[in-house]
């Protein structure tokens, strides 16, 4: 496939034109839009939220969205969460801390495979979309790709992290290619299809994490003394370009509303989007771009010095989500415990492996895996890594080459699925032994030296 085009920055007002001269020459809505287009916008926030916080895009399509057929039920409702109250038959909570073996669903086993959407599956979440308040974090596994099929989200953001294979996605404002170390965002209400390419298959299928926020959307988080620069760059999120297509064919667009799957056809493509402007527009980053900072004194930063994204709630510093990732870097800090510390957290922790191994973890947290230490569970490094780290030289050391895990820290206690715990099979039911070994080293001093 040939290299995307993209355009650079975070957060910008962009202009983007497949034919030039399709965006009006003053404002949105001119009584014709140029070349005989129609004008739409999409909203991202109220109308009236504060402007910094404002994010809307304007559209010159060849048929307006709301040309389709009546939403009917989706055939296949994937195994997805929208409400995660404790009591709930499709959740079982727990406070224990949980690994789970590189994550797959049966569906990929299918003669004819499953694609993205239809393989989505709910592992934990809190809140419901219904008012806006939480979260769910969800894994794809698919080796089908979408054709003239469409899919759009009402009930929030998307954050897509491909853990095996590249992403092709095709939205409303153009295409982004994505692969693994790449992640994209696609908000709410944005139609994209995912295109797989020929080596995902039952065996390997394209499988990734995601987290999906029901309120607010991801802003890169704020660096204080930090400066001006560093951690992920505004420069290096890159959005699409307008691409369109001036089709006469039948589409079956699918949304997930409330968490239930509805569908409509259409007889034009959804991706016929010809100018777009504004500022509501998806968006990918690669993580290796990340400008990763740590300590070059003593002691262990907290992992939010790689924070990537944050999705806010509404009290200072208490995210919805931070993305937070692991990537290869130098550990200098002198006489520091370097690994992750043992650790009881009032957030609680959504962790996947991308690739490779986790500093904190010498075995058993594998690429496509995934652990959550939940709201107040006690977790840390595990006993194996404990004895190496409090008894390795502090040479300058450059840890996790060719690795990348990263985590999905919310404010929210997060309710497991009956899936996740009871019918993956991939829950790990020894992972308290990490710790098991951990040995007493306690020696007091005699009471003659008192
Ligand atoms: O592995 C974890 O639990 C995540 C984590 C990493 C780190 O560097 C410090 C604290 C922490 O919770
Ligand atoms: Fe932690």
């Amino acid at each position: 496939m040939p290299e995307l085009r993209y355009n650079n920055g975070f957060g910008n007002h962009f202009e983007s034109e497949a034919i030039p001269g399709s965006l009006p020459k003053l404002g949105n809505a001119p009584q014709k839009a140029p070349h005989g287009l129609y004008a739409e916008q999409i909203s991202g926030t109220a109308f009236t939220a504060p402007r910094h916080k404002n994010q809307r895009s304007w559209l010159y399509r060849i048929k307006p969205s709301v040309n389709h057929q009546p939403f009917k039920p989706y055939k296949q409702q994937p195994r997805v969460l929208a409400s995660f109250h404790a009591f709930s038959p499709d959740i079982e909570v727990t406070p224990q801390q949980l690994r789970w073996d590189p994550l797959s669903t049966d569906a990929v086993k299918a003669p004819e495979g499953v694609d993205f959407v239809d393989s989505l599956t709910t592992l934990c979440g809190a809140g419901e979309s219904q008012t806006k308040d939480g979260l769910a974090i969800h894994i794809y596994c698919a080796n089908k790709s979408m054709g003239r099929k469409s899919f759009y989200n009402s009930d929030g953001d998307l954050l897509i992290v491909p853990q095996q294979h590249t992403l092709h996605v095709t939205t409303e404002f153009g295409k982004l290619d994505v692969p693994p170390l790449h992640i994209c965002v696609v908000q709410r209400g944005l139609k994209f299809s995912v295109q797989l390419p020929d080596d995902a298959t039952a065996d390997r299928p394209a499988r990734g994490y995601i987290c999906e926020v029901y309120k607010g959307h991801f802003e890169l988080p704020d660096l204080g003394p930090i400066g001006a620069n560093g951690l992920a760059n505004p420069k290096d999120f890159e959005a699409p370009v307008a691409a369109y297509e001036d089709t006469h064919d039948e589409w079956q667009i699918v949304n997930k509303f409330m968490g239930r799957f509805y569908e409509f056809q259409q007889d034009h493509s959804p991706y016929d989007v010809v100018a777009f402007s504004g500022n509501y527009v998806p968006y990918r980053y690669d993580l290796m771009k990340y400008n990763t900072i740590g300590s070059i004194s003593y002691d262990h930063p907290d992992p939010s010095i790689f924070t990537v994204l944050t999705c806010p709630s509404d009290s200072a510093g208490t995210a919805v989500c931070d993305f937070v990732i692991f990537p290869p870097r130098w550990l200098v800090a002198e006489d520091t415990f370097r690994p992750p510390y043992f650790h009881r957290n009032c957030m609680s922790e959504f962790m996947g492996n991308i690739q490779g191994v986790y500093d904190a973890k010498a075995e058993g947290f594998m690429p496509g895996g995934a652990s959550l230490h939940n709201m107040n569970s006690a977790h840390g490094p595990d006993t194996e890594t404990y004895e190496k780290a409090s008894n390795a030289p502090l040479q300058p050391h450059k840890v996790g080459q060719g690795s990348m895990s990263f985590m999905f820290e919310s404010a929210y206690q997060l309710a497991t699925t009956r899936w996740a715990i009871s019918e993956s099979g991939k829950l790990q039911q020894d992972y308290w032994r990490a710790w098991s070994g951990l040995q007493k080293h306690f020696q007091p001093p005699s009471s003659s030296q008192q």
